[in-house]
């Protein structure tokens, strides 16, 4: 285990193993990196990140983390009082084990043979880090979209371990609509013609990668959002619309591993927490502690109808509707519209 210790904040890595996976597969080594801001004695939360996210949730001054306005001294999540934890779940490509990692039987970056990981794998994986760093209680767990599954799962996989459970943007059954705009990016990725069944050659620019992101985009923010900020305006030739989405698809193709995107792809497809439980209305009567569910307007796949449904099958929930022209991407922005409500379910 290594770690760097800056003040309050560390960041470190874990491994463990084997590690059986639910395809049947085994993982001799598992690494998974993260990040911890607040005091050691502190009580635990656990965030869980979305697809594209990694363990740098909180940051630094010069690096602020993804949930920066969120989480940190005197903010929604106070790290005076509580202490972080993040990892960068497994299949990702932010130093945890995934695509990008050396497979020990060849002694190569596995790529495109990086075996199929479900959402049970990722948190059957955190709780294992968790073991190894002597932390055996959470306060709470809380994420969004990807992250929000991961937390859904949690309350069912590891009721003891959780006080509470704090679900943004996740429904508990990924929709056939999700999947629909998943194959989409899935099959743009295949399709570029330097796709080489994943085995690309490193100095090719993946255009497919590009092209799935700017899908991702259009289906996290909103129509009325692109047009209060784009209008129809033009740069030179090209509609302002059109150049922000070629500038966050290249953006995402400059810092993400396309196998670790169809890895985490599949994982989100796969996510039904009703599979081998009766169905997921059985299934979300299980939870044993308080559970908050957050949905934002707009939010084209993780349906605020639904995730309000699922609020009202759990015997202990709280369900808070977001107004934002954000959509799904609500989550990671616009804080002071939602956060008091996290800082209150947590006192
Ligand atoms: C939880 C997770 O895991 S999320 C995944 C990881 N995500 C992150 O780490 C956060 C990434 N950031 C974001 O997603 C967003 O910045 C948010 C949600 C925090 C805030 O969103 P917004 O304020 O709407 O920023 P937005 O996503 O529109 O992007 C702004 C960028 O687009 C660029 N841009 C805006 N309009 C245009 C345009 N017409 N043409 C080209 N570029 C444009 C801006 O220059 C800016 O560039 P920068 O990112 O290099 O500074
Ligand atoms: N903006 C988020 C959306 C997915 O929930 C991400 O890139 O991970």
């Amino acid at each position: 285990m290594s770690k760097t210790l800056i003040k309050r904040f560390i960041t470190g890595c874990v491994s463990f193993g084997p590690f059986h996976l639910t395809s049947g597969e085994t993982l001799e080594r598992v690494t998974l990196h993260y990040e911890s801001v607040g005091p050691a004695s502190a009580p635990v939360i656990l965030v869980c990140h979305a697809l594209t996210g990694n363990h740098y949730t909180v940051g630094t001054e010069d690096n602020p983390g993804w949930w920066d306005g969120l989480i940190g001294t005197n903010k929604y999540i106070d790290t005076d009082k509580f202490q972080v934890i993040t990892f960068n779940v497994l299949g990702g490509c932010d130093g945890s084990t995934g695509p990008t990692s050396l497979n020990p039987n060849t002694s190569e970056n596995y790529r495109a043979d990086f075996p199929a990981i479900t959402i049970r794998d990722m948190v059957h994986a955190t709780h294992q880090a968790l073991q190894e760093l002597q932390i055996r209680k959470l306060a709470a767990v809380i994420g969004g979209s990807l992250g929000g599954m991961q937390v859904l799962e949690w309350g069912l996989l590891y009721p003891a371990v959780t006080d509470k459970l704090i679900i943004l943007a996740a429904t508990p059954v990924f929709s056939d609509y999700g999947i629909a705009f998943n194959h989409i990016a899935s099959s743009a990725i295949k399709a570029d013609r330097n796709w080489n069944d994943g085995f690309y050659e490193a100095e090719f620019d993946l255009k497919g990668l590009e092209i799935a992101r700017m899908i991702g985009m259009v289906t996290y923010r909103s129509s009325d959002l692109f047009s209060s900020r784009f209008n129809r305006e033009k740069a030179n030739d090209d509609y302002r619309v059109s150049t922000y989405l070629d500038y966050q698809g290249e953006k995402l193709m400059r810092r993400f591993d396309p196998n670790s995107y169809l890895t985490l792809l599949n994982a989100m497809n796969s996510h039904d927490v009703g599979l081998n439980r009766g169905g997921w209305r059985q299934a979300v009567k299980n939870y044993q502690c308080p559970l908050l569910t957050i949905s934002f307007d707009n939010d084209l796949i993780y349906e605020p109808k639904q995730i309000k449904e699922l609020s009202e099958h759990v015997p202990d929930s709280f369900y808070y509707h977001v107004q934002t022209d954000f959509g799904h991407d609500g989550f990671l922005t616009q804080f002071e519209r939602w956060g008091h409500v996290v800082k209150e379910f947590l006192e």
